[in-house]
């Protein structure tokens, strides 16, 4: 079996911005993947070009083996999106937006309409089934966005920060489907601002920044990519002189010693702070110093995720050579690019 999603040296361009820069990224059949970068990194560019909202530059996207461009049919019916933005009909019963949905992917009407009913139930907004989109809280908004992307029953399914904005109970309910879903055989792509939820759900994750795959990795080993903080509470104090000599002395495994004003106790930064402490403590004592308490803290992912999309410049690649012109042409890919999407998704 294909992967779920491969790129290969993938490229946008808008105008001279590099939204995506040689993009190679695998996800595997039944994979829960997760895509972070800061924003403007091109998550939601590499989404919709993968679903055909936007027309690459250059380079290589398949999904299950179909190319996005010469096979976009199996490509795109193959995907479940629930994007960022709402872009739902408004003027039809919510069941009927679904049916709609379903229909356009070929599913036909009476399955198309149980299919509804079905996936109305499991994101828990069935009792709304007669109203309209416009009339749901903005919690019910985004159920019916994962709802709508499920009724086609999709092997990929595609999260673009499903839960922005959403309470806290939302947003456990929707980890627990998702999950669900997941452990039920479908592969997910989901796009988050929150580094808790990437944490919890994804099997890998990629960071992403300025149109780079800074780094793919699991949860867990992006986290041993991180340094440890053992923080020294002493019963002496140490004197402004002697700072200088303990970063010397303890050069062999510390990349940073940090004493408080008071002197009364010390930070040390270490690979492993669960094998450095008993050396630390060891070396302290040897120095004379008496240890009344220690603590060790690990590096969150939230912070080595800053650390590696970490940038001077925010801005994408963009040449100084940029006009007012050319941001009138992005903005006129833009609205093209949503009035597809409104074509595409059954919209007007
Ligand atoms: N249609 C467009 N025309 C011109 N520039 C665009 C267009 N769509 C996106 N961009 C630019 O491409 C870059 C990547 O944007 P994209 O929306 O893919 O980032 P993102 O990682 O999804 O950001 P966020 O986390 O804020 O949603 C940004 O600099 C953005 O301004």
């Amino acid at each position: 079996m294909p992967p779920a999603i491969e790129t290969t040296d993938l490229v946008k361009e808008y105008g001279d911005l590099r939204a995506l820069q040689e993009l190679s990224l695998t996800v595997e059949e039944g994979e829960f993947f997760g895509l972070l970068g800061p924003n403007g990194a091109g998550k939601t560019t590499f989404i919709n070009t993968l679903v055909g909202l936007v027309r690459k530059t250059g380079g290589d996207a398949r999904v299950f083996g179909h190319d996005v461009e010469d096979d976009y049919r199996q490509a795109r019916d193959a995907i479940g999106l629930a994007p960022q933005e709402f872009n739902v009909d408004r003027f039809f019963p919510i069941r009927e937006v679904l049916e709609h949905k379903a229909g356009y992917h070929g599913v036909p009407e009476d399955e198309a309409a149980e299919r509804a009913d079905e996936v109305l139930k499991r994101v828990g907004i069935y009792d709304k089934r007669n109203e309209r989109f416009d009339w749901l809280s903005g919690g019910m908004k985004r159920r019916l966005l994962l709802a709508r992307a499920l009724v086609t029953d999709p092997d990929l399914l595609i999260l673009d920060e499903p839960t922005a904005g959403v309470d806290v109970q939302l947003r456990h309910d929707l980890w627990d489907l998702v999950t669900e879903l997941n452990e039920e055989g479908t592969t997910i792509l989901l796009t988050t601002h929150y580094i808790e939820e990437a944490e919890r759900l994804c099997d890998r994750v990629a960071i992403m920044n300025e149109g780079r795959k800074v780094t793919v990795a699991t949860p867990d080993d992006l986290k041993t990519r991180g340094t440890d903080t053992i923080s020294v509470r002493l019963e002496s104090q140490i004197s402004a002189g002697a700072t200088a000599d303990l970063e010397t002395d303890l050069g062999a495994y510390a990349h940073e010693v940090t004493t408080s004003a008071a002197g009364e106790s010390l930070e040390v930064r270490v690979d492993d702070g669960g094998s450095t402490a008993p050396q630390l403590l060891n070396d302290l004592e040897a120095m004379g110093y008496e240890i009344v308490d220690l603590e060790i803290s690990r590096t969150s992912l939230e912070e080595i995720f800053v650390d590696l999309t970490r940038s001077e410049d925010r801005t994408v690649t963009r040449s100084s050579a940029s006009s007012a012109d050319d941001g009138a042409e992005e903005n006129g890919e833009k609205k093209r690019d949503v009035e597809r999407e409104r074509e595409q998704e059954g919209v007007a």
